[in-house]
């Protein structure tokens, strides 16, 4: 991440600090904190003319953009909030890009209303659901179906390395869904009594390919082995643009201390089989122990059943028409203008 870009606001450096820590998380969560942040630039900047707010405001984005890579929601908000900043004056520009982001923060959340009462008509009373991290997009789909009185049943993975498991869990019982928490590996053994995958994505391709938390694709070929089908709900603001002209989406990867600690590493590799002292274990001199900490993976789109958005349900296959009515055959990075 650049740090300290000129001109752009604490309070924008530290949503940027929050989305890449993760205090911050989620597609959707990160799109509505990346917009709410540009409005707070605009709001706070003290640019004198035009031409330094309209760099400011791409300071602004490009160091939110830098946070983290595979969620296409962050970059398609942003572009969304620049791409309204209107005006002559600063005034103007500050007024019309304020309205864009609030505007985009109060489509994001209808949207996923949307998506979850069209999501919700795939669960029956009764169901079992089986979820992987936590997906606000997914969680608005039960939610969806408890108001319409369905009883629904949870198996939720913890989801390695970060647990994100445990918010979903917390959520659904907080909704009194009967939960059962169940390591990653396990998953295959409780696809027998699971009526639906449901999960959310980052980004999704125009293949109709769905990039989610590491984990899913295993689940996406388990769930197909087992006949049970898999849902990605995921609002339109997770397509991919760039991938309708081949770009390939950035997989994350993330730090080795979210899967080994410090002391964890040494048991692992004692001073005999470095041949080095006991205080020699750092990762960069114990070359040969490679941890990779890769947040996301791919799930081809023939494991996947139905994509839900807030524009209706497709199977993955089709969703590239969507993607062109949406967002057309190009895209470009205004805060690189
Ligand atoms: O937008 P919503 O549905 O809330 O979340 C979508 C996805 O974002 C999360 O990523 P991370 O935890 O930020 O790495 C998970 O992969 C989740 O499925």
């Amino acid at each position: 991440m650049d740090e300290g870009e000129p001109g752009v606001v604490p309070a924008v450096e530290s949503t940027a600090e929050d989305i890449a820590e993760m205090r911050t998380r989620g597609a959707a969560t990160i799109a509505d904190a990346a917009a709410a942040a540009l409005a707070t630039q605009a709001d706070r900047s003290t640019a004198e003319t035009p031409a330094a707010f309209r760099r400011e405001l791409r300071a602004a984005a490009r160091t939110l953009y830098e946070t983290r890579p595979t969620a296409v929601s962050l970059p398609n908000a942003l572009r969304y909030v620049l791409r309204g900043m209107d005006g002559d004056t600063v005034a103007d520009l500050r007024a019309s890009t304020i309205a864009r982001a609030e505007a985009f923060q109060r489509d994001l959340a209808q949207a996923q209303e949307t998506l979850g009462e069209i999501g919700a008509n795939r669960l029956q009373d009764g169901d079992v659901v089986m979820t992987h991290c936590h997906s606000t997009d997914a969680l608005s789909c039960i939610e969806a179906a408890l108001e319409d009185g369905k009883a629904l049943e949870a198996i939720v993975k913890e989801t390695r390395p970060r647990k994100q498991g445990h918010i979903t869990a917390r959520q659904l019982r907080e909704w009194g869904v009967p939960v059962t928490l169940i390591v990653d590996n396990a998953a295959r053994r409780y696809l027998d009594r699971t009526d639906h995958v449901l999960v959310g994505a980052d980004s999704i391709a125009a293949d109709g390919s769905v990039i989610n938390k590491i984990g899913t694709s295993g689940l996406a070929v388990n769930a197909r082995e087992r006949g049970v089908p898999l849902m990605v709900a995921a609002q339109t603001i997770k397509l991919h643009p760039d991938t309708m002209t081949g770009h390939t989406v950035e997989i994350e990867l993330r730090d080795e201390s979210e899967v080994l600690t410090g002391e964890e590493r040494a048991s692992i590799v004692d001073s005999e089989s470095t041949g080095g002292d006991e205080g020699d274990r750092s990762p960069e001199t114990d070359g040969a122990l490679t941890v990779e900490n890769p947040a996301f993976d791919v799930t081809p789109a023939r494991y996947v059943d139905a994509i839900v958005t807030e524009r209706g349900q497709f199977p993955p296959e089709s969703i590239v028409t969507l993607m062109r009515e949406l967002f057309g055959e190009t895209t470009d990075e205004p805060w690189e203008a």
